[in-house]
C-alpha cells in the first residue's frame, strides 16, 4: 500500500518527498501533462519546485482513478477547488489528510466540513503549519500539526509521515489547526504591505501579534483549542509566513504597499496566494459568529481596492481605546 498525493504544486511535491525519503513508494496525481511527464522522466518538477531532485519512488499519474487503494491520501489542491478534486477521486473510506489552507468562498465552510460532506465515510485529518515547500522538499527540518479526532489514526498517521527531517506533532483539534493555517495567509499579507510600503519592523510586530489575536478570537469562536492556535499551525506559522519574500502571500502584500493593485498582482499567476481568496471568505466568516477582526478588515479594503493604504493605517491606529485580550 503507497501514500498517494493529490495535486502536484509546490506543496503536493514536497510533502511527496518528504514521504519517498524513506524509500517509500508515493503516487503524485498532478493535473498539468508536463508535470506528470518530467516528474516521471526527469525527477522533478519543472513547473512548481524546479532545480529540486525528486526521489525516484514517487509516480505521477494525470488519472484520478490511479488515486484508489492508497492507504492514505493527501489532498493539496487549492482551497477553490478542493471540493470539486474531491468530487472526482475514488475515496471511499481512505483517510483523507487535507493539507491546504483556506475557507470555501460561498459557503465559509472549513475544508474539513467540505470533505466531510463529501466522503461522510472517510476519516478527516489535517497537516498544517510552519512549511515553505522549497525547504521541506530540500531536507530541510521542519516540524507540522497533524491533527486528527480520531487520536489512534492520528498517531497511526504520524508515524507514517514522520522523517527525520520532518517531525509532526499531535492533535485532535481538526477545527484549530485548518483556522491557524487560513488565518495566517490573510494576516501575511497584511505584513507583506508593511514591508513593501516602509511602515517599519515595529508595525509588523504589532501586526503578528494583533493578527494573533484576531485569529484567537474566531477561532475560539469556532470552536477550535486556544493551545492548537498557539501552536505551529497557528502563531507558528504566523511568524514564518509574515517574515519572509519566500512567502506568496507577504509577496502579495508587498506589491500592494508598493502600489500595485491585486488585480495586476494576481493576473497570470500560476502560483496560489490563498489569503486573496480567504480574506472576503473570513471577513463574512468572523461577521457570522460576530468577532471582530479589524485587520482582516483592512486587508479585504486593500484587495478589493475600497481604501488607501494611509486610510487603513490610520482607521487601525484611531480603532477606539481597548484592552489587550
Ligand atoms: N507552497 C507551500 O510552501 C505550501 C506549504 C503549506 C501549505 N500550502 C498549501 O497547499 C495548497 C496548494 O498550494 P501549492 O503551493 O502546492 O500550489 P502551487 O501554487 O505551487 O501550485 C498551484 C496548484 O494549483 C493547482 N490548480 C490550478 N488550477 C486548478 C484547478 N482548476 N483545479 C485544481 N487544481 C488547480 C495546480 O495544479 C497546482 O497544483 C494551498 O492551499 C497552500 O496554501 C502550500
Ligand atoms: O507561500 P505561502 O504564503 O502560501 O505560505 C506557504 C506556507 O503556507 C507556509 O507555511
Amino acid at each position: 500500500m503507497t501514500i498517494g498525493v493529490v495535486g502536484a504544486g509546490a506543496w503536493g511535491t514536497a510533502l511527496a518527498q518528504a514521504i519517498a525519503g524513506d524509500g517509500s513508494a508515493v503516487t503524485l496525481w498532478a493535473r498539468e501533462a508536463e508535470v506528470v511527464e518530467t516528474v516521471n522522466r526527469d525527477h522533478v518538477n519543472t513547473l512548481f519546485l524546479p532545480g529540486l531532485p525528486l526521489a525516484p519512488t514517487i509516480t505521477a499519474t494525470g488519472a484520478l482513478d490511479a488515486m484508489a487503494g492508497h492507504e492514505a491520501l493527501l489532498i493539496v489542491s487549492p482551497a477553490q477547488h478542493l471540493r470539486a478534486m474531491l468530487s472526482r477521486i475514488p475515496v471511499g473510506t481512505t483517510p483523507l489528510v487535507l493539507c491546504s489552507k483556506g475557507l470555501e468562498a460561498g459557503t465559509m465552510k472549513l475544508l474539513s466540513e467540505v470533505a466531510e460532506e463529501e466522503y461522510p465515510a472517510a476519516p478527516i485529518a489535517v497537516l498544517s503549519g510552519p512549511t515553505f515547500a522549497h525547504e521541506v522538499a530540500a531536507g530541510l527540518p521542519a516540524a507540522v500539526t497533524l491533527a486528527c479526532a480520531d487520536a489512534a489514526l492520528g498517531g497511526a498517521l504520524a508515524a507514517r509521515f514522520a522523517r527525520p527531517a520532518f517531525r509532526p506533532y499531535l492533535s485532535t483539534d481538526v477545527v484549530g489547526a485548518e483556522i491557524g493555517g487560513a488565518v495566517k495567509n490573510v494576516l501575511a499579507i497584511a505584513c507583506g504591505v508593511v514591508e513593501g510600503r516602509g511602515l517599519g519592523q515595529n508595525a509588523r510586530a504589532a501586526l503578528i501579534s494583533r493578527g494573533f489575536a484576531e485569529m484567537t478570537r474566531f477561532g475560539l469562536a469556532r470552536g477550535a483549542r486556544a493551545e492548537t492556535l498557539g501552536g505551529l499551525a497557528g502563531l507558528g506559522d504566523l511568524v514564518l509566513t509574515c517574515s519572509s519574500t519566500s512567502s506568496r502571500n507577504f509577496s502579495l502584500g508587498k506589491g500592494l504597499g508598493e502600489g500595485k493593485s491585486a488585480a495586476e498582482l494576481m493576473a497570470d499567476r500560476h502560483t496560489v496566494a490563498e489569503g486573496a481568496f480567504t480574506a472576503p471568505v473570513l471577513r463574512a466568516a468572523a461577521r457570522a459568529v460576530g468577532v471582530d477582526m479589524p485587520v482582516v478588515d483592512a486587508v479585504c479594503a486593500l484587495l478589493d481596492g475600497s481604501a488607501t493604504i494611509e486610510v487603513v493605517v490610520e482607521s487601525l491606529m484611531t480603532r477606539p481605546l481597548r484592552s489587550e485580550d
